[in-house]
């Protein structure tokens, strides 16, 4: 089944082209959409919206087209948009009422599924203030409020986390996440950071100067590696020893040894040098890629390696142009 399908989906401006022949299909449940800034992320959706008309190529949303059908579209999908669109001097209640009323709600289904949508997102008595003295966090789940009130089968989120502490940004994919597993309502998240979409999201479609890059479920960005990582309480030197002399290679980075994996027989072999140094095993387990990684250069030697080597959801989509040709993230 699929939510969202394009094929060969141009957008071309006088000076740019913002989408170049994208086809990609888009199933149920939380889909992460990457790319730089101005990789084409908010035209995609404006597209799926029925908002912008692509200049070729076609395009469906819960199997409607969006050249023919965008009120019916913009009926079941709810949308969150990037920049700030809040009127300061009305409440979080009174302007999510005013939205469900434009999708159609009656008045009091409107009151009731403001209260509902504000509560699940964790506004509460702040909902009666005028949204001008709220802090960002509070805009943005506003912003998301507005996009599930109706009770969409999708949402196309832009940028939800921008100008989000960190803490904010976790709050925010959280709930996020809840949208689809409470609501069985499947998600479009667009992001320029790389790590956060992978701790939310089950596929991920990665764009770069509106070129489809690699769309696969997030298990495909990070399948496991060759490698084992194994900490213990103390006596990480000698460990290290012990399984070089017993054919092992293995490397120290930090509190962890890193241990290529041979065989079933590297697992035993570990188990059996712990055990015979008498240290605590806190972990071991087959490390998985980061997908930040497999944007970087491994020759690339400089500060953008090492910050691709030890990537924190932070990590920034780099420059447009900068993933197709393999440049490292920052
Ligand atoms: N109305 C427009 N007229 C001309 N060019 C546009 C228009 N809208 C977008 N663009 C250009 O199209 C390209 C893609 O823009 P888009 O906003 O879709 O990127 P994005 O991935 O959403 O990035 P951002 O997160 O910075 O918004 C950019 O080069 C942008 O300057």
């Amino acid at each position: 089944m699929t939510v969202i399908a394009t094929e060969s989906l141009s957008k071309r401006y006088p000076r740019v082209t913002a989408l170049d022949r994208l086809t990609v299909d888009i199933t149920p449940g939380v889909t992460g959409l990457v790319g730089a800034n101005g990789a084409g992320k908010s035209t995609l959706i404006k597209i799926l919206l029925g908002l912008a008309p692509a200049t070729e190529g076609r395009a469906t949303v819960l199997g409607r087209d969006v050249a023919t059908d965008g009120a019916g579209i913009r009926a079941l999908v709810g949308y969150m948009p990037e920049h700030d669109c809040l009127p300061p001097d009305v409440s979080a209640t009174e302007f999510v009422v005013h939205m469900a009323r434009m999708s159609g709600l009656p008045p009091t289904a409107a009151r009731e599924r403001t209260a509902d949508t504000l509560r699940h997102v964790g506004l509460y008595e702040e909902r009666y203030r005028p949204m001008g003295g709220y802090s960002t966090g509070m805009k943005q789940r506003v912003k998301l409020a507005q996009a599930l009130v109706h009770d969409p089968q999708l949402v196309l989120l832009d940028e939800p986390t921008n100008g989000l502490d960190p803490a904010g940004r976790d709050d925010m994919l959280g709930l996020i996440r809840r949208v689809h597993t409470d609501f069985g309502i499947s998600v479009l998240v667009t992001s320029h950071l790389l790590g956060e979409l992978e701790r939310t999201s089950d596929h991920i479609v990665v764009i770069d100067g509106g070129k489809l890059l690699r769309a696969s479920s997030t298990s495909d960005f990070t399948q496991t590696t060759g490698s084992l990582a194994v900490e213990v309480t103390d006596r990480e030197s000698e460990l290290l020893a012990t399984l070089t002399a017993a054919g092992l290679t293995a490397q120290r980075t930090g509190h962890l040894l890193m241990v290529d994996i041979g065989d079933d027989e590297t697992y035993d072999t570990v188990r059996d040098a712990v055990a015979g140094l008498g240290v605590g095993l806190v972990r071991m387990e087959q490390r998985r890629h980061r997908i930040a990684e497999l944007f970087a250069d491994p020759d690339d030697t400089g500060a953008d390696a090492t910050a691709a080597a030890h990537p924190t959801p932070d990590t920034a989509v780099a420059a447009p142009g900068a993933m197709g040709t393999g440049r490292s993230v920052r």
